[in-house]
């Protein structure tokens, strides 16, 4: 259901944001897929039908498909609603550091077709690969940003909340298919790969919910923060024994401002875990929507493009 229209579900904060799940597949099916991943990520999209997956009537061909009718068992059964047809599914290997736009997953025919934008019902993330003990992968970053199919543009303009879910290993994240979302580059060279799959409606064990409470607040101020900082400041850690996978974060006032590269941060940009700074609004209205360059009060070179701009693809 298009956003906009009177009858468009509301997404919940920030329940429908992310709800992540560890240990989702038994190891072996995991080490499967995980060696399945480059080549599978050579191929185009997949679709499972829903009757292949439901367990009364279940065909499984594939690696893959087994860990669709898992991930259904086990995790998204009871979050679906009645009519969904089945699941889109692919897999994305990162080249090391980098990430991916922001943008919305979407039906590509009915985009090129009727130049409406329909979302699947619920996306899923299963991460095949996450870092170690020390180290952190990009986050997928989801955005307070639906796509208004009658304004014909992302709305609000400047979202003022975000969840972001790390990698994780055999960790599944799913949210609100209407979201809009992407990966931030990483500081961290390690090997990125996750599996989507788009579901085109009693929570689980081992489940955590972004809760209200875990709600990170940048707190009012006139200073960009990096959001390794601000998470310090809370006593949040993304590495360690004690690593948090996925916070909520509300930034009124403030817009989440993606590092563009390795050349940003005056050469620190090894030490951070996270390449993100949350940056006062006015200070990047100050550079014009439209400036390729970066606001003269803030060093950091800004991925403008995907801090400002939502692409319209997958
Ligand atoms: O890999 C991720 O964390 C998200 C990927 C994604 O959103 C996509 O491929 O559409
Ligand atoms: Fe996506």
């Amino acid at each position: 259901m298009p956003f906009g229209s009177p009858s468009a579900p509301s997404v919940v904060w920030p329940q429908s944001f992310a709800t992540v799940c560890q240990k989702v597949l038994p190891s072996e099916l995991f080490c499967q897929i995980a060696a399945d991943a480059d080549a599978i990520a050579e191929a185009p999209n997949f679709w499972m039908p829903k009757a292949a997956i439901l367990p009364g009537s279940r065909t499984v061909r594939t690696i893959g498909e087994q860990v669709i009718a898992q991930v259904y068992d086990h995790v998204l059964r009871s979050h679906l609603p009645c009519d969904w047809e089945g699941a889109e599914w692919w897999v994305q290997v990162y080249q090391p550091g980098k990430g991916l736009a922001f943008h919305f997953d979407k039906d590509e025919h009915m985009m090129a077709e009727q130049h409406v934008m329909v979302h699947p019902i619920t996306s899923c993330i299963l991460y095949l690969a996450g870092g170690s003990e020390d180290t952190r992968l990009g986050p997928t970053v989801i955005i307070d940003q639906q796509y208004d199919n009658e304004q014909g543009r992302a709305v609000p303009e400047h979202p003022a909340r975000c969840a972001l879910v790390y990698p994780l290993a055999n960790q599944l994240c799913w949210f609100d298919g209407q979201l809009a979302h992407g990966v931030l580059d990483s500081p961290q060279d390690g090997l990125r790969v996750t599996m989507l799959i788009n579901w085109w409606a009693a929570r689980p064990q081992d489940t955590h919910r972004v809760t209200p409470a875990d709600i990170v607040k940048v707190p009012p101020g006139d200073e960009p923060i990096m959001v390794d900082d601000l998470l310090e400041s809370y006593g949040i850690s993304v590495v360690g024994p004690n690593a948090v996978h996925v916070i909520a974060m509300e930034h009124q006032g403030y817009e989440l401002y993606p590092m563009a590269d390795e050349n940003s941060l005056d050469g620190s940009y090894d030490r951070f875990k996270t390449a993100a700074a949350f940056v006062p609004a006015h200070m990047l209205a100050s550079t014009g929507s439209d400036s390729e360059e970066g606001s003269e009060e803030f060093d950091p070179q800004p991925d403008q493009q995907a801090a400002e701009q939502l692409e319209v693809q997958d």
